[in-house]
């Protein structure tokens, strides 16, 4: 059987072969939360060195516990919380409870009439908006407006004259349609802007960033994925009080009594805590990753993109289930798959960037993206039928420079970024006669690889790249090696290095032909212990 598996390897590599293939191999799925699974059939092995590395770990440091499996997570069912959270946030833990909502979508009149492709254009804003309503499940758009106004920052947000157009419209809608409440697609809007627009409509007003909260609750099931979410409400819950205490309104319905203050310092404390534990857990297993010398790239993108689907594509993953939902994947997983020339690489599936959204909402995602930003290349994962393609792509080029920044310790000099491959994704949905977007236009600029992760087209130049790029970051090329066939040489190359192909020699019967890839380091074993 393995024989037959390695020769069906040494085939050319096509979309075509791929899932036959597939049906041999045991592809196995590492995740931070259910243990490590390893690649191909090694899961016990990585396993086993997983629990020393765990023993080791908690030998060292006896105040970290064994993992994430046995995360104290009960601290974060808590009433007292999440009444705080609730008025602060607009909105109960509960998703399932039905919505229906009115999407006011702001944006400042002279901007939108700039013409450069990274503006993100008023329509393209709403219709993120839109999306972003129909992530919660049960939650439905009633009606979306775009709203153009002076400036974000009044206090109303909206002239008198707006304001009584408005109210006209909401009072039909909640007759009509039963309307439950507005979303205001704004970053953040202030205690006070809320406060008033609430008390004018008599409907709760929520902003983006409690709309992508109740998101992130949703799609956290992992214990990490819940206590990074949970962490993130806390920065908006104390910067809408303390601008609550500034307009004074105690008497106005939110204010943190001492109790509550309290009750948010010891959960962050516990949180904090939680987390750091979270971080050494990632950081041993990157470790180990290391020790594996398992090349790894990092898929990274917009949130919507793709990713899931273009690791699920390349590794043919059945386990992966991508979602047309903004904020699917929250949890940081890692995917072995086969380059061409046989060398196992791991693609991590990372959470995706959203723009207009406060950057204290990610902070809490960073320990996961660390990973991204510490792998041996990064895939940037692009939709390039999104009419804000250009914009979305420099918002991811921009965190992830600062993500570097931070990374490094604020030095701009040692901040180090992996290189980036460009990958232009959903291409089937572009118009191939079409003329060149200035999105596409910029990507000649840019070198990106065409493709589409659901008709399975453009991937085979891509591995190509792939591996280009991670033999030469990972030092570790590709050698013809004449070694005795049947011999311990050729046993030991093809568990220590990867078997592009074999053939026999034609001069000599008794020795094989064989091309490898290889990086130094094993490179000289193999000489210490053969030559
Ligand atoms: N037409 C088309 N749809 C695609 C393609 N690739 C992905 N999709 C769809 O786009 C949606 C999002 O795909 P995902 O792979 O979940 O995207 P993601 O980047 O992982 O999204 P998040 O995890 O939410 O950040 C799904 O409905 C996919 O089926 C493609 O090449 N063509
Ligand atoms: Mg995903």
């Amino acid at each position: 059987m393995t024989k037959c598996l390695r020769l069906l390897r040494h085939l050319p590599w096509t979309t075509q072969l791929r899932p036959a293939l597939v049906q041999f191999q045991t592809r196995l799925k590492y995740t931070q939360h259910q243990g490590v699974k390893g690649i191909r059939n090694r899961k016990s092995f990585f396993e086993a060195q997983m629990q020393s590395g765990q023993q080791a770990e908690s030998e060292q440091e006896t105040d970290t516990g064994n993992g994430t499996d046995t995360l104290d997570m009960r601290f974060l069912d808590d009433r007292a919380y999440d009444e705080v959270a609730g008025g602060a946030m607009r909105i109960s833990r509960d998703v399932a409870t039905a919505q229906k909502v009115l999407i006011l979508q702001p944006y400042v009149k002279w901007a939108a009439k700039r013409n450069t492709p990274d503006d993100v254009k008023p329509n393209d804003q709403l219709t993120e908006a839109t999306a972003l309503i129909h992530s919660l499940p049960n939650w439905k758009v009633v009606r979306g407006l775009k709203v153009p106004l002076e400036s974000l920052e009044r206090k109303a947000l909206f002239g008198s004259g707006k304001m009584a157009e408005l109210k006209t419209l909401v009072a039909e809608l909640r007759q009509e349609q039963q309307l439950t409440c507005l979303f205001v697609s704004k970053g953040t809007l202030s205690f006070a802007q809320k406060h008033f627009l609430e008390a004018e409509f008599r409907l709760p007003v929520l902003d983006r960033y409690s709309v992508v909260i109740q998101i992130l609750r949703l799609h956290a099931t992992s214990a990490e994925a819940r206590l990074q979410v949970a962490m993130a409400e806390l920065p908006y819950i104390w910067a809408q009080a303390k601008d609550a205490s500034m307009t004074q309104t105690r008497r106005q319905g939110y204010s943190l009594t001492d109790l509550q203050k309290e009750i948010l310092r010891s959960r962050e404390r516990k949180l904090r805590a939680e987390l750091d534990r979270v971080r050494r857990q990632r950081q041993l297993l990157r470790q180990k990753r290391k020790q594996q010398n398992y090349p790894i790239a990092a898929v990274v993108g917009y949130t919507n993109a793709g990713k899931t689907s273009l690791i699920k594509a390349l590794t043919v993953e059945d386990s992966l289930q991508p979602r047309n939902q903004l904020f699917a994947t929250l949890d940081v997983t890692a995917h072995g798959g086969f380059l061409p020339c046989n060398l196992q690489l791991i693609y991590m599936d990372t959470v995706g960037f959203m723009s207009d959204l406060p950057t204290n909402l990610f902070e809490c995602f960073v320990a996961t993206l660390e990973d991204a930003m510490l792998a041996d290349i990064i895939i940037h994962v692009q939709d390039l039928s999104h009419p804000c393609h250009a914009a979305q792509s420099a918002h991811v080029e921009s965190t992830l420079r600062s993500l570097a920044f931070s990374i490094a310790g604020g030095d701009s000099t040692a901040s180090h970024m992996p290189p980036i491959i460009n990958v232009y994704n959903k291409c089937d949905l572009v118009p191939a006669s079409a003329e060149p977007t200035a999105a596409e236009q910029e990507g000649s600029r840019r070198a990106a690889h065409r493709i589409s992760a659901r008709a399975l087209t453009g991937l085979d130049p891509l591995l190509q790249d792939i591996e280009r790029q991670v033999l030469a970051v990972t030092g570790r090329r590709k050698l013809q090696m004449r070694v005795p066939n049947g011999g311990p040489e050729m046993a030991w190359l093809y568990k220590n290095a990867a078997v592009v192909f074999t053939e026999a020699d034609e001069k000599n019967p008794e020795r094989l032909l064989m091309q490898v890839v290889i990086c130094q380091r094993t490179l000289e074993q193999f000489k210490r212990q053969f030559c």
